[in-house]
C-alpha cells in the first residue's frame, strides 16, 4: 500500500544485568556517566522496488529510533527492555546492545530523535598475562567495563561522558557508542559485572512511498493486531524466489504478497553476523582474506591488461570500498543480474562491505571475482575456474594418495565400523578447505575438549533403512548430499555415497554442487568429474568405489545438480520452491561444511545452546549437518559442552576448524 506513514512513540526501558565470569589483571573502578544526546537528522533515501519492513515495537519493549543519513542497517534492541538511539551523522553502524529481537528501521526519510542515557557501571576485571592497558578512569570521563567471556574487542566510549557496559555471556561485540576515545579491554578472564540501564527514547519517523503495512503506526507500543513482519511485492513468476523481506532474514513471502515466517521458524531470532568489527573473524575475512585471494588469482594466470585492471579495481574495492551493482557486461544473459537483484543487490548496493550481512558480502565477493577474471565472458577467459589449479594440486597431493590407499584396509572392518569411518572421513574432509587454509595456518592444535562437539550420528543412521532391506519392502531411499569443497573433501563425500549405495542404505543419491566456482574450493560439476577420475585411476578399493559411482551416474541412481540458489548469498530459509521440493523428496538431506551450516541455521549470533531442531524446523525434510567449525555461528550445543569449550582456553574454538559436529533434525 503506497502511502505516507507517520510513527511516533515513546518507550521506557530498564535493564538490569549482572554476571560473574571466571578466569585471569585486576581492575577496579566505578564510573558514573550521564550522556544526553539530541539529534536532528534529515535525509532522503530513494529506493526502487518498495520493500519496506515495518517498525516492530513489541509490547513492553522499547524500540530504536535511528536518525541517520543514508544507509541505515539493523537495530537490535536488547532482550527485555533496552534501547538504541544513535543520532549519528555519517555512516550508521549496527547497534547490537544484546542478543534479542531484531527490528529493521530502514528507509527512514525524515527522522527526529532524542535520547537520554543515564548510566552507572561498576566492575571488576581480573587478568593474567598479556598486555594490559592501564586503568584510565579519567576524571570527568567514564570508561567501559566489559565483563565478557572469551574474546573482547574494543570499547569506544563516547567523547564526553558515555559508558558501555555489557555483561554478555558468549561473544562480546564492539559497542561503538560514538566516535571517540578507544580503550581496549581485552582478554578478561575473571569478571564480575553489574549493569543498570535506564533508558528513555522518543522519536518520530515519517515515511513516504514504498510499501507500508496498513494501520500499524505504533504509538508507544505496537498494536497486537499488527503482527506482519514485512511486506512483500509480488512473487517473481517461475523462480520461486521471495521478494520483499529483507534478504537474509529467513522470512519469506507468501503467494499473496504478505510476509510469513517460514513454517515453524522460531519467532525468536538473533543478530545477523556482520563483518564490521575489527579483530573479529568475519572482519578478517573481508579485510585480509579477500585481498589475499585477489592477489593470488592475479598471480596464478597470465591475464591481459583488461582483466588485471578489473582485478586491481576489485582489490581496491573489496577491503575499503562499497558494494557496487553488477556491471552490464557481468552477465550477458541478464539472468544473473535479475537473481542478484532479488537476492538483495538493490538493498545493499552503495553500502560498505562491512555493513551488509557477512554471508552476503562474502558470497558477493566471489561473484565479483569471477567477473574480474572474465568467467562469465564473452572472451577467452569465459568458464575458466580461477581456483582450478589449486583444486587439482590438492587432488594430486601425496596426502590424497595416502587417504585413498587407506581404503584398502577398510574392507577388513565390520560394516558398522566401516560406515562410521567413512562418515568421519567425509566430516573431517571438511577441514581440507583451500580458502580456509589461506588465513588459518595455526589451525590444527587440538584442544582439551572432545573434538566432536555434537554427535547425532545414531539419529542419522536411524533415518536410513537398515542394510540389506530392498526398496520393494520399504520404498526407495534417497540421499541428498549438498557438497561443500572439491578435492580432499569431495573424495570422501563420494566414497560415503558409494558405500551407502553398496550397503543398500540408499537407493538414489542427488549430489548438489555449485554452478560456478565459489568460496575458493567449493565443488562444481567439473570437480565431481575430476574426483571421479581420480578415484578410478587410484586402483584398489578406491577404483571400485569410482566405478560404482560411474555406473550409478550412467543409470541415474546418482545425479548431480547445480542449482543457482547454491551460490545465493542467502540462508536456506529463503530457498526457492523447486529446491525445496528436491529436499522434501529426500529421505534425508546431508549438508556438508561450514558455509552450508551458516546458510542452514542462518548466519546469526545464536546462543550456542539454541536448539538446532528449532532453527532448522523450516527445512522441508529430515536434515543433517556435517561440519567442522570454521566460523562463529553455532547452535545445538549442550550447556556442558559450551562451558567446557569456553573454559578450555581455546579462544578460537568456533573458527579454527579443530572441532566438528554432526547434527540431525529428523
Ligand atoms: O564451507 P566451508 O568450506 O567449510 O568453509 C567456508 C569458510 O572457509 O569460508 C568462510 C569464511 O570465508 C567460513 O564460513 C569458513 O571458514
Amino acid at each position: 500500500m503506497p502511502g505516507l506513514i507517520v510513527r511516533r512513540g515513546v518507550a521506557l526501558g530498564l535493564t538490569v544485568r549482572n554476571g560473574v565470569a571466571s578466569r585471569l589483571t585486576v581492575r577496579r573502578g566505578v564510573a558514573r556517566g550521564l550522556t544526553v544526546r539530541i539529534g536532528v537528522a534529515s535525509g532522503l533515501t530513494v529506493r526502487r522496488g518498495g520493500r519496506v519492513s515495518p517498525d516492530r515495537p513489541a509490547r513492553g519493549r522499547a524500540w530504536a529510533v535511528r536518525p541517520d543519513w543514508g544507509r541505515v542497517p539493523l537495530d537490535r534492541p536488547a532482550r527485555g527492555c533496552a534501547w538504541a538511539d544513535r543520532p549519528e551523522w555519517g555512516r550508521a553502524r549496527a547497534d547490537r546492545l544484546a542478543r534479542g529481537r531484531a527490528r529493521a528501521d530502514r528507509p527512514a526519510r525524515v527522522v527526529l530523535g532524542l535520547t537520554v542515557r543515564i548510566g552507572v557501571a561498576s566492575g571488576l576485571t581480573v587478568r593474567r598475562g598479556g598486555r594490559v592497558s592501564p586503568d584510565r578512569p579519567a576524571r570527568g570521563r567514564a570508561w567501559a567495563v566489559r565483563p565478557d567471556w572469551g574474546r573482547v574487542p574494543l570499547d569506544r566510549p563516547a567523547r564526553g561522558c558515555a559508558w558501555a557496559d555489557r555483561p554478555e555471556w558468549g561473544r562480546a561485540r564492539a559497542d561503538r557508542l560514538a566516535r571517540g576515545r578507544a580503550r581496549a579491554d581485552r582478554p578478561a578472564r575473571v569478571v564480575l559485572g553489574l549493569t543498570v540501564r535506564i533508558g528513555v527514547a522518543s522519536g518520530s519517523t515519517v515515511r513516504r512511498g514504498g510499501r507500508v503495512p496498513p494501520d500499524c503506526p505504533a504509538r508507544g507500543r505496537a498494536r497486537p493486531d499488527c503482527p506482519v513482519p514485512g511486506v512483500c511485492s509480488a512473487r517473481s513468476p517461475g523462480t520461486g524466489d521471495a521478494l520483499g523481506p529483507p534478504p537474509g532474514t529467513g522470512d519469506a513471502c507468501g503467494p499473496t504478497g504478505t510476509v510469513t515466517r517460514m513454517a515453524d521458524t522460531p519467532s525468536v531470532t538473533a543478530p545477523v553476523i556482520l563483518g564490521d568489527e575489527p579483530g573479529s573473524f568475519p572482519h578478517g575475512v573481508l579485510a585480509e582474506r579477500h585481498p589475499a585471494l585477489v592477489r593470488q588469482v592475479r598471480d596464478a594466470f597470465p591475464f591481459g591488461p583488461e582483466r588485471l585492471r578489473a582485478l586491481d579495481a576489485l582489490l581496491a574495492s573489496c577491503a575499503d570500498g562499497v558494494v557496487e551493482p553488477l556491471p552490464a557486461d557481468a552477465d550477458p544473459t541478464g539472468r544473473d543480474r535479475d537473481r542478484w537483484a532479488r537476492w538483495g543487490m538493490d538493498a545493499y548496493a552503495g553500502r560498505s562491505w562491512y555493513d551488509v550481512p557477512w554471508l552476503w558480502a562474502e558470497s558477493h565477493f566471489y561473484r565479483r571475482l569471477l567477473d574480474a577474471v572474465g568467467y562469465f565472458g564473452p572472451g577467452a577467459w569465459q568458464g575458466v575456474d580461477p581456483f582450478r589449479p589449486a583444486k587439482l594440486a590438492e587432488l594430486d597431493a601425496p596426502e590424497t594418495d595416502e587417504e585413498l590407499a587407506a581404503l584398502d584396509g577398510l574392507d577388513e572392518l565390520p560394516t558398522e565400523e566401516r560406515t562410521r569411518a567413512l562418515l568421519h572421513g567425509s566430516l573431517w574432509g571438511n577441514r581440507a578447505d583451500l580458502g580456509f587454509r589461506l588465513s588459518d595456518r595455526g589451525a590444527g592444535t587440538e584442544g582439551a575438549v572432545e573434538a566432536l562437539v555434537a554427535d547425532d550420528s545414531d539419529a542419522l543412521w536411524s533415518l536410513l533403512p537398515a542394510p540389506g532391506t530392498g526398496p520393494a519392502e520399504r520404498g526407495p531411499a534417497t540421499l541428498c548430499l549438498v557438497a561443500d569443497n572439491a578435492g580432499r573433501e569431495l573424495v570422501p563425500d563420494l566414497l560415503l555415497v558409494s558405500h551407502l549405495l553398496a550397503e543398500g542404505r540408499v537407493d538414489r543419491a542427488v549430489l548438489h554442487v555449485k554452478p560456478y566456482p565459489y568460496y575458493v574450493s567449493d565443488a562444481t560439476p567439473t570437480d565431481v568429474l575430476d574426483a571421479l577420475r581420480r578415484l578410478v585411476a587410484a586402483g584398489g578399493a578406491a577404483a571400485a568405489h569410482g566405478e560404482r559411482l560411474w555406473t550409478a551416474l550412467t543409470d541415474g541412481r546418482v545425479t548431480v545438480r547445480a542449482h543457482p540458489f547454491s551460490c545465493a548469498p542467502l540462508p536456506y530459509a529463503d530457498m526457492p520452491d523447486d529446491l525445496r521440493a528436491d529436499f522434501a523428496a529426500a529421505t534425508v538431506t546431508v549438508l556438508k561444511g561450514d558455509l552450508n551450516y551458516r546458510r542452514l541455521v542462518g548466519d546469526r549470533w545464536w546462543p550456542p545452546t539454541t536448539s538446532f531442531a528449532r532453527v532448522t524446523a523450516y527445512f522441508p525434510g529430515p536434515v543433517a549437518a556435517l561440519r567442522t567449525l570454521k566460523s562463529d555461528v553455532v547452535t545445538g550445543l549442550d550447556a556442558k559442552t559450551e562451558a567446557a569449550l569456553d573454559a578450555s582456553g581455546e579462544r578460537r574454538w568456533r573458527t579454527s576448524g579443530t572441532h566438528a559436529l554432526i547434527q540431525v533434525r529428523s
